[in-house]
């Protein structure tokens, strides 16, 4: 079955090249995106044209794909009363059935991989290789966790010699989810995954850029049996997720966004004291000393700024190598990245797809003409493809300082700095020194050095000879200007319950007169 449920819209497209060669004769099809409607709410489609028009468009081709539209005032009002309703009665139900539920629509996700990873690549322009593996399947790696972890939250029990007191979990309420448009899926379903374990409901906004995969995610989440009403599904721009976030009835925002969207949202929130995950940007860096394994140091470098065409929050986009190896890396490196695979991102031959708008891809370009103008090389890559759609190659950016933009700045985009080190301390101070602290990586043969380095790093998630995964048992999230709060593990199961103390009294119970 096509996305959304409509008949295909065959349209030819070229298939996989290498960097820099011309299309191949074999054509493609492309199947429909156009959603039933624009929002989800109360367990079924709505639509309401009042509100503006929001395009979706194919990354790869630069064409509208789908069109949605933003949620009016009614639309909005619709989802949180229909939230507000469901939630009373989800959580007064047995954890575990809960559970059963999530788990129901894993398994439902993984059964439709291909469909829901076609849709996301029609959303976002991240090649099908890559959805297939990290996107839905990811989303339901999450489901399932939590259905698994449903009927386990539990509290404490205190003593305190005759009185004692103990503590239970409660959930929020109505918890507003609100996303950014790199892993559309997988945004939903890591927010909506701990937020209805624990009992809450929850309003998702995705990004305007890329509406479509959260609707599915909501169809499906209904059809393995979640109540009408507890994961609702709105579209819009940033004052729909304004609205949403100030509105009296929501006790808890998660966003996954940039650093000033964060700002923004976690001020509204703190207005009404309500409760806040942030998960934001960063600027992350990858240190690679001399005894590191040199292939899987430029494997986790590749990964940890090329995979989703770079535009991934925790990518390792500082990549400090220690000076005895940087020639031998650099040679390396730029001959692995000239084997990458551009070309239409439903070709499962392809590797590296276009960036997911043509906005964004100005600004990467923009990044690149500042460090030229700076004193940068470009080893790789660093301009448009002249192509349809939004399309610049893996750069590779070298003969930089810290100070540079292009090194202090969140680009978003498929651009790696490389700067040299001489010893752990140097590289330790300026792998710490900025404001973000979303992620850090370490390559190295040293055990202690590498536990050392993992301690000192000033971020939220460091992988020691990895780089960039995620599974949904560990915490994942940033610390300083990266972010509040975790996603993934049982943390996350905190973050959407608050502890309730009850005291007990076994008497007498002394008073002063
Ligand atoms: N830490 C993470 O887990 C993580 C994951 C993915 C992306 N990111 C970050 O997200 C950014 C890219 O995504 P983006 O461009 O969609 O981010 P963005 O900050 O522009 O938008 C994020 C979301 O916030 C909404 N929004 C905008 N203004 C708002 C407001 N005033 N109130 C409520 N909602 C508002 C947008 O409509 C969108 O849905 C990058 O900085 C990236 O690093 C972080």
């Amino acid at each position: 079955m096509s996305a959304g449920g409509q008949p295909p819209d065959p349209r030819s497209i070229s298939k996989a090249e290498k960097t820099g060669t011309t299309p191949a004769e074999t054509e493609m099809t492309r199947p429909d995106a156009q959603p039933t409607a624009s929002h989800f709410i109360d367990g079924a489609y709505v639509e309401d044209t009042g509100g503006d028009a929001i395009p979706v468009i194919y990354p790869a081709t630069g064409e509208t794909v789908a069109t949605v539209h933003a949620a009016t005032p009614a639309v909005v009002e619709r989802a949180l009363a229909s939230a507000v309703r469901a939630q009373v009665e989800w959580a007064a139900m047995a954890p575990v059935a809960r559970g059963r539920i999530l788990r129901r629509a894993a398994d439902l996700i993984r059964a439709r991989n291909r469909e829901l990873s076609v849709l996301e690549t029609l959303d976002t322009g991240k090649p099908l290789q890559e959805t297939l593996v990290a996107d839905a399947m990811s989303g339901a790696d999450a489901l399932e966790y939590f259905g698994g972890l449903a009927a386990d939250v539990t509290g404490a029990t205190m003593q305190f010699g005759g009185d004692w007191a103990y503590t239970i979990r409660k959930p929020l309420g109505v918890c507003v989810g609100i996303g950014a448009w790199n892993y559309p899926t997988q945004i939903a379903c890591w927010k909506a995954a701990p937020a209805l374990a624990t009992g809450n409901a929850m309003v998702f906004k995705p990004s305007e850029t890329t509406p479509l995969c959260a609707l599915k995610v909501a169809e499906i989440l209904h059809e393995a049996g979640l109540p009408a009403g507890l994961f609702n599904v709105v579209q819009g721009r940033g004052p729909v997720g304004a609205a949403l976030t100030t509105d009296a009835r929501v006790a808890k925002v998660s966003l996954t966004g940039s650093v000033p969207t964060g700002r923004k949202v976690a001020a509204a929130a703190a207005g009404a004291m309500k409760h806040v995950t942030m998960e934001l940007g960063g600027k992350s860096p990858i240190l690679i000393f001399e005894d590191a394994d040199m292939d899987d140091a430029v494997s986790g470098a590749i990964n940890g700024n090329f995979y989703s065409s770079g535009q991934v929050c925790s990518n390792g986009t500082r990549v400090f190598v220690h000076e005895s190896i940087a020639a031998d890396f650099l040679a390396r490196l730029t001959e692995r990245v000239a084997t990458a695979t551009l070309g239409d991102p439903l070709d499962e031959a392809v590797n590296f797809g276009p960036m997911t708008t043509e906005a964004q891809l100005d600004i990467v370009l923009g990044h690149i003409a500042r460090a030229r103008a700076e004193g940068a090389t470009v080893a790789a890559g660093g301009s448009r493809l002249d192509r349809p759609g939004f399309w610049i190659g893996p750069t590779i950016l070298t003969d930089l300082t810290d100070d540079m933009a292009c090194v202090r700045e969140e680009i978003f985009g498929p651009v790696m700095s490389v700067l040299t080190f001489r010893d752990e301390a140097e590289a330790l101070a300026r792998a710490n020194a900025t404001d973000f602290g979303l992620s850090a990586g370490v390559f190295t043969r040293d055990l202690a050095r590498a536990h050392r380095i993992a301690a000192a790093l000033e971020a939220g998630t460091i992988w020691i000879n990895q780089y960039n995964l995620t599974p949904a048992g560990m915490p994942f999230g940033g610390s300083k200007a990266s972010g509040i709060g975790r996603e993934n593990a049982r943390m996350a199961m905190d973050h959407f319950t608050e502890a309730q103390t009850i005291y007990v009294g076994m008497g007498p119970v002394d008073s002063a007169y």
